[in-house]
């Protein structure tokens, strides 16, 4: 059934969703990067639940263990989890799965200890999901069927609570039109073209490149030959290694940044392109290299911009602005 679930900004770093499982309350970090639905867990060192809601299998009425089954994730920023698994049952706002393959974890890596959300709701194709010997199915794909429509979208405006639309898409939550392009879901992401990109008005070719819609990654990360043209205007921008990115003098004008989603340019206004204090004067840019590859991450700092919506049917994805 459709639904929609607020989402809580923790940190300026992720937005939390107060997810039940097994009537246990969790607050969970919704990842459209990766397609592991996976919870802080009593099987955890005290160590590392200490300051985390967690679940306890025993006190669910509604759970059933997979014998054997594990899941074991490593996300691109170097975290991860491990542990095993076992169905239960998950309400999302209206919306509520029975059977929903839970991953308990037995290890986490330091980065979610010190973290405020207590697990990850992964919402990329289930393709990619990691549990074994069955690679098992994300909310989302289970939920389809009691939608109305097959799709989602992510509302996270900045610095303000946001939502989780399932099943269908809020005309109130953005302005003008929703614009859709097609998705390559072979890499198991939400990906699509992203040939070219503007600083400021300065067109800039990216050809071969792809982007990806990641709910799960905070900021933009491009490749590093758009990360060096947009830095390249702004005064007194430099790469700073400790503090792991691009800085630049707090009182500096930034150009806009746009890129092509599809054949559409989404614009990202400089006030979301300064992503706060790093050091005394210096503040840390949005904007930070992806490392090699060709794909473009489009994390949070988009989604402060515009309104995104996930569709299973094609699969496409979909922007507006809010
Ligand atoms: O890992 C990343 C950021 C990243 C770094 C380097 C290259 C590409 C992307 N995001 N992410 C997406 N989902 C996540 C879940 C947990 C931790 C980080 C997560």
């Amino acid at each position: 059934q459709d639904g929609s679930a607020t989402a809580v900004p923790s940190d300026g770093v992720e937005y939390l969703v107060s997810t039940v499982v097994g009537g246990q309350t969790l607050d969970l970090d919704f990842d459209t990067g990766s397609a592991d639905l996976w919870v802080f867990s009593s099987q955890l060192a005290a160590s590392s639940r200490s300051g985390h809601a967690y679940y306890t299998s025993s006190k669910s009425s509604t759970y059933k263990a997979l014998s054997g089954y594990t899941w074991d994730i490593s996300y691109a920023d170097g975290s991860g989890a491990s542990g095993n698994v076992g169905l239960d049952t998950v309400q999302i706002g209206g919306t509520t799965v029975t059977n929903q393959a839970v991953e308990l974890a037995k290890t986490v890596s330091s980065t979610f200890v010190s973290d405020a959300s207590d697990g990850l709701v992964g919402l990329a194709f289930s393709s990619i999901n990691t549990v074994s010997p069955q690679q098992q199915s994300t909310f989302f794909d289970n939920a389809q069927s009691s939608l109305d429509s097959p799709l989602f979208a992510a509302y996270l405006p900045f610095n303000a609570d946001g939502a989780y639309d399932f099943g269908y898409t809020d005309s109130s939550k953005y302005t003008g039109s929703i614009t859709y392009t097609s998705v390559d879901s072979s890499n198991g992401f939400w990906e699509y073209p992203s040939t070219s990109y503007k600083v400021g008005s300065t067109v800039h070719s990216l050809s071969g490149y792809t982007g990806i819609s990641d709910t799960g990654t905070t900021l933009i990360l491009m490749g590093d030959s758009a990360v060096t043209a947009y830095y390249n205007q702004v005064s007194g921008a430099s790469y700073s290694s400790s503090q792991g990115g691009y800085i630049f003098p707090c009182s500096a004008t930034l150009p806009t940044l746009s890129f092509k989603i599809g054949s559409t340019y989404a614009t990202i206004p400089a006030s979301l392109l300064n992503f706060g204090t790093a050091s005394g004067s210096s503040c840390f840019g949005s904007l930070q290299s992806v490392g090699s590859g060709s794909q473009n991450i489009y994390g949070d700092v988009f989604f402060n911009a515009y309104y995104g919506v996930f569709d299973a049917s094609g699969p496409s994805f979909g922007f507006a602005t809010i």
